[in-house]
């Protein structure tokens, strides 16, 4: 393919960042791509590991004639590196960012973009439990959503071209406003860690009194609970500190009916929970039948 964007900066050198560099190689999709992580220490692994082209001393540097700059650090941290790179993007290049939260990306990113910067979010629904520089892999992308919240009057060959680019990264791309895209997030993906977060500690808790019994006879349903529990903490800190208000929300209304089916379990009442798991049920079949269960071989099949 063939290459869209002749200099590209990634800032932070982690997960998403290693992915997109093997994937944008894979792909043939960029010049040079040039990274920047805080630590002194992500840095020196990432050059012995070949992670980027080149590993620039500061942020600022990264961006240097950059065409493309994106913004791979934990939610919390974007409005700093958006505040260090500023004075240094070239006229006409783009800034993206692949924070799981958006409004408040935006509200921390775009303040600092000089006038002439395209600033165009994006979020891929693609990751692992993994984190840091050897952790990523240029498959990470590939059949998976990539949102795009693009603010109103962005400059429609700049975000045509940028869609371009995840499409050849493998993604499937959906653009959506920023409100819209937290709400959905914090019922699909930042709520159901928080879940699987409380699970496991209070299997810890537990785990104190029966040691081992938990690892030893951990289920399927367990053990994913744990692999997602084993996420980055300043990550999911960070998201959820930035998505407080919907995943509150989705929160509020995930424990009215965890307290309906306390009380069924209670009271005896059978048919409220054969009702409720067959309601459930019927979700996940209509999600197979779509074709929308990633996990799937026929994912993808169905699309408009
Ligand atoms: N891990 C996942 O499954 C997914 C993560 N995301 C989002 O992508 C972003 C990056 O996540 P990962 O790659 O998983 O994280 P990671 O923890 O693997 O890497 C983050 C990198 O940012 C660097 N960093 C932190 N603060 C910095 C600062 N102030 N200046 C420069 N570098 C800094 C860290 O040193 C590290 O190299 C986050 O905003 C996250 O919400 C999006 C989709 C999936
Ligand atoms: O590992 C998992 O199960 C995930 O859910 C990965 C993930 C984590 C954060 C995101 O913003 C998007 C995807």
């Amino acid at each position: 393919m063939a290459v869209m964007y002749d200099r590209v900066a990634v800032i932070g050198l982690g997960l998403i960042a290693g992915s997109l560099f093997y994937a944008s190689r894979r792909a043939g999709l960029v010049g040079e791509m040039v990274g920047f992580a805080r630590s002194e220490e992500t840095r020196a692994v990432a050059r012995e590991i070949g992670l980027c082209d080149r590993i620039a001393d500061s942020a600022g540097d990264a961006v240097e004639d950059a065409d493309l700059v994106l913004l791979c650090v934990p939610v919390g941290a974007m409005e700093q590196v958006a505040r260090e790179i500023a004075p240094r993007l070239k006229p006409g290049a783009v800034v993206s960012d692949v924070g799981s939260t958006k409004g408040a990306v935006i509200a921390a990113v775009s303040p600092h973009m000089p006038s002439g910067v395209h600033f165009i979010p994006s979020h891929p629904l693609a990751g692992t439990e993994q984190s840091g520089p050897r952790s990523g892999f240029a498959e990470l992308f590939d059949n998976r959503w990539c949102l795009l919240t693009p603010l109103p009057g962005t400059d429609e060959s700049e975000l045509a071209k940028y869609r371009a680019y995840w499409e050849a990264l493998g993604s499937n791309v959906d653009e959506m406003d920023a409100d819209h895209h937290d709400l959905v997030l914090a019922v699909t993906s930042h709520t159901p860690h928080l879940i699987a977060y409380t699970m496991v500690g209070v299997a810890d808790d537990l785990g104190r009194v029966t040691d081992s019994e938990v690892v030893k006879y951990s289920a399927a349903g367990f053990r994913d609970f744990t692999r997602i529990a084993a996420s980055d903490p300043t990550m999911w800190r960070d998201v959820f500190l930035s998505n407080k208000e919907a995943t509150l929300e989705i929160l509020g209304r995930f424990t009215e009916e965890l307290f309906a089916l306390q009380r069924a379990i209670r009271t005896g009442d059978g048919a409220h929970l054969h009702d409720y798991f067959t309601r459930t049920r019927a979700i996940r079949r209509g999600i197979i039948e779509a074709g929308q269960d990633t996990d799937s071989p026929n994912f993808g099949r169905n699309k408009p």
